[in-house]
């Protein structure tokens, strides 16, 4: 039971559910996205690749960029029926058709609201008319495109009984998808399910067309809804990447289709999607609508498979199904995250210095972990050279072989940075150098290399606020290589130049003790064997 996909069910034809992806319309009506139609053709590429069954690619009359980017999609997208949008109106039915036209499969979806709140407040208008409307529109689009889908606006607010003379009204013109949707996000699962139910019955030919589910997240209830209406049987999800669309947005895709996926046995449902794509496809949309993902977001988020805590951590250590259901390679991810922190325990401490290649444990790990969890309480994450640190500071107890005494480094944007040292050696004595960089920290680096007469390279440099505030302490952590050995070093000030230049010479230090000691090793090891057996 810990995580269901591990036992394969028989997948039924009819429960496979149709994934109609609404990114690049629904999605795109969220305030502040607009994406231009080479975006728009980029993820529909992505979309592609991820196994969506239909892209609604937009909603061609809203304006010439749209029309545009609808028209590019259905040309140049292979796979997925390219859908477009289209109020009742002949002009937005013909825009739509003239854009989707060139695709393989092209689909035209038309809506008309059916809740009395919209026909007398918005459309201002009557039921009989919206009849009308509906009738026409369906039967228009028909002459045009073989695959016609249509919804009744604000389904969910709906009088069932005249919505459901309006859906027949559309099966009769020959629509091949209804779709019902929860517009404002207002209904729950348990009416949600009930209306499709009454739906069936009112309309006995709904069982010969695909019935769909698209809902908003105004309560937080879309993927909920949504499964509601699946598990009344509806077998088409309208849905968008990271949730995005209008107001809270729309069902989130990644939740819906990991949904169905991690409960196949319990629900029999299936989708097509190569969920491998997930997290790539999260990222796209994420980087070109601006729109980022909030951490703790369910399958997307970068916390999702994330353990900090120390008991789940040493859980997850033994076995990954203590605390996780779903295997983030699944997503696309390389893997789960251990992420050190103040709430971490000892397993994963010793765990992430073992990848390190730090064997700590007993008295050594204690001390290890006391410090650990000082440095912790300052910063947000510990990192793996932050732990090469502690090891080297706490538990190796080396003496500090180079110090650095002074430093000079003139910054200028008319020439290159040049940066001057004075450096003590294990021996006292106090050498010097001097060189310029491609940035003063490049320089500072450089100059030490030449005061001490090594040329160590930089392989990672990174710079943290300890505290916070216009007087923070940074803290730099590099990580060097010199004569094929990597060491690291920490040093911390609040000027980060000075912290980078104490960081750079303890980890030499370090790297020179390291290979100090390893020779010392070969030389004893020697001795040992070329000493007579007695
Ligand atoms: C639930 C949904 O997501 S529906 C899709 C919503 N998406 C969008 O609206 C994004 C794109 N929209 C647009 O670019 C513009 O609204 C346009 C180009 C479509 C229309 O612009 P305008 O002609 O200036 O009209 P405006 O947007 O101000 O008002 C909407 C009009 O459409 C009518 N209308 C709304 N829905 C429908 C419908 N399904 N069928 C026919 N007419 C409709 C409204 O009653 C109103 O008509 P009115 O001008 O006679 O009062
Ligand atoms: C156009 C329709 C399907 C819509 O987006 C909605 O009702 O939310
Ligand atoms: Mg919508």
């Amino acid at each position: 039971m810990s995580e269901a996909r591990t036992d394969k069910p028989e997948r039924r034809p009819e429960n496979r559910v149709l994934v109609f992806d609404t990114t690049l319309r629904d999605g795109e009506q969220s305030p502040g996205i607009s994406l231009n139609p080479q975006e728009k053709l980029e993820i529909a590429h992505q979309l592609a690749r991820l196994g969506v069954d239909v892209i609604e690619a937009g909603f061609p009359i809203t304006s010439p960029g749209d029309f545009e980017a609808v028209q590019l999609i259905a040309r140049e997208v292979e796979g997925p029926v390219i859908c477009a949008l289209a109020r009742t109106a002949k002009q937005d039915i013909d825009a739509a058709w003239n854009a989707i036209k060139d695709a393989e499969r092209p689909r035209i979806h038309t809506f008309i609201a059916t809740s009395d709140i919209h026909i007398e407040r918005k459309l201002q208008t009557t039921r009989e008319d919206v009849k009308g409307q509906a009738r026409a529109a369906v039967a228009y689009a028909r002459e045009l495109c073989d695959d016609v889908e249509f919804s009744p606006e604000d389904g969910s607010r709906s009088d069932v009984e005249f919505m459901a003379e309006v859906i027949q009204i559309a099966i009769d013109e020959g629509a091949t998808t209804i779709n019902v949707p929860d517009t404002v996000g207002y209904t729950m699962p348990h009416e949600y399910a009930e209306m499709f139910r009454r739906l069936y019955e009112l309309v006995p030919d709904l069982h010969k067309v695909t019935v769909s589910v698209h809902c908003h997240n105004d309560l937080g209830l879309a993927v909920a809804n949504s499964l509601a209406g699946l598990m009344a049987g509806c077998r088409q999800v309208e849905c968008a990447v990271n949730g995005i669309g209008e107001r809270a947005g729309n069902a989130a895709l990644e939740e819906i289709v990991m949904l169905l996926h991690t409960r196949e046995p319990t629900l029999g449902l299936w989708t097509a999607i190569n969920t491998r794509e997930i997290a790539r496809t999260s990222r796209l949309v994420s980087r070109l609508t601006g729109y980022p993902v909030q951490p703790n977001k369910a399958i997307v988020g970068r916390n999702a498979f994330a353990h900090e805590a120390g008991i789940h951590q040493d859980g997850v250590l033994k076995d990954r199904t203590t605390y996780e259901i779903m295997d983030a390679r699944t997503i696309g991810l390389e893997s789960n995250q251990i992420v050190l922190g103040k709430h971490s325990g000892r397993h994963a401490l010793r765990k992430a210095l073992e990848e390190l290649g730090l064997r700590v444990d007993g008295a050594a790990l204690n001390q290890a972990f006391q410090r650990f969890k000082e440095i912790a309480d300052k910063k947000k994450q510990v990192t793996a050279l932050d732990l090469e640190a502690i090891v080297s500071d706490e538990i190796k107890h080396r003496p500090q072989a180079y110090e650095l005494v002074a430093f000079d480094v003139e910054a200028s944007s008319r020439r290159a940075p040049l940066a001057r040292v004075e450096v003590r050696t294990p021996d006292g004595e106090t050498v010097s150098g001097s060189f310029t960089g491609d940035g003063p920290v490049d320089a500072l680096f450089s100059a030490i290399n030449a005061a001490i007469g090594r040329e160590a390279r930089l392989r990672e440099y990174r710079v943290g606020a300890v505290t916070g505030g216009r007087d923070a302490l940074g803290e730099v952590t590099v990580q060097i290589e010199l004569d094929g050995r990597v060491a690291s070093g920490v040093g911390v000030s609040t000027d980060i130049i000075e912290a980078s230049g104490k960081a750079y010479v303890r980890a030499l230090s370090n790297a020179l003790a390291d290979s100090a000691a390893a020779e010392a090793e070969h030389h004893l090891q020697r001795a040992a064997r070329e000493a007579p057996t007695p």
